[in-house]
């Protein structure tokens, strides 16, 4: 059984902040400077989930196979230190916060739970993101995608977190947007929770299998709060 919960960790790019407007301008930013048109950021979107270095990777071999030709012009080396650069400047201007996080956060903290961000983006570029949205201080730990030696979908991260805060597995859930936050949870033996509006490759949530699919953050902190059930005597 799990629950009482004392732990909720929180996937960022796609689940608390939509991020994919300022990763797709920062990727386009980059590709002018090798001659390459604009894609559009539904395209780039798809790429988002394992950090923005391979997200880049990922775009990159997308348009090389597309245009061969491309080869000689698209150095990855240079192309992510061009990112890197590109990135710094678009990070947390356009970021949106999902409906509800704030107060979702806030409810929970409130009521005592330890809560954590378990991003695969780059820790430095992910402070960026919660401080340009005030969510960092609604966070007890931000780990990001470098922070570790391995990142999601390994449970290192996650177990991390517990460590820390003394949660066990039962009293702990993470809630992402993408498969690979599916498998990290799994993996960890905590909850896997999942939102319907983020990125995970195009592909619907429900596939990954998670425990749950919550509709709102809301949703998802009222659920963690809700009174235990009395189980009826027959
Ligand atoms: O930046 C990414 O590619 C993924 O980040 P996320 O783990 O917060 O979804
Ligand atoms: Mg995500």
């Amino acid at each position: 059984m799990s629950g009482p919960y004392t732990l909720i960790s929180f996937d960022l790019d796609g689940t608390l902040v939509d991020t994919a407007g300022e990763i797709a301008e920062a990727a386009n930013r980059t590709l002018a400077e090798f001659g390459v048109p604009r894609q559009d950021e539904a395209f780039v979107r798809g790429f988002i989930g394992a950090g923005t270095r391979q997200m880049m990777l990922r775009l990159m071999a997308h348009l090389l196979l597309r245009d061969p030709a491309l080869a000689g012009r698209l150095r990855a080396e240079r192309v992510l230190e061009r990112l890197e650069v590109h990135y710094g400047q678009t990070v947390g201007t356009s970021a949106r916060v999902y409906a509800g996080a704030h107060e979702a956060l806030a409810g929970l903290r409130q009521a005592g739970l330890r809560l954590a961000c378990v991003t695969n983006k780059e820790h430095r570029f992910a402070l960026r993101v919660l401080q340009a949205t005030g969510l960092a201080e609604r966070l007890d730990v931000v780990i990001g995608g470098d922070t570790l030696a391995r990142h999601k979908p390994d449970p290192l991260p996650l177990r991390q977190v517990m460590a820390q805060f003394g949660a066990e597995p039962h009293q702990t859930a993470h809630v992402g947007d993408s498969s690979i936050d599916v498998e990290a949870a799994r993996a960890a033996g905590v909850q896997a929770w999942a939102v319907p509006w983020g990125y995970n490759a195009g592909q619907p949530i429900e596939a990954a299998g998670p425990h749950r699919i919550f509709h709102s953050l809301p949703e998802v902190a009222a659920h963690v709060l809700a009174p235990p059930r009395v189980a009826q005597a027959a």
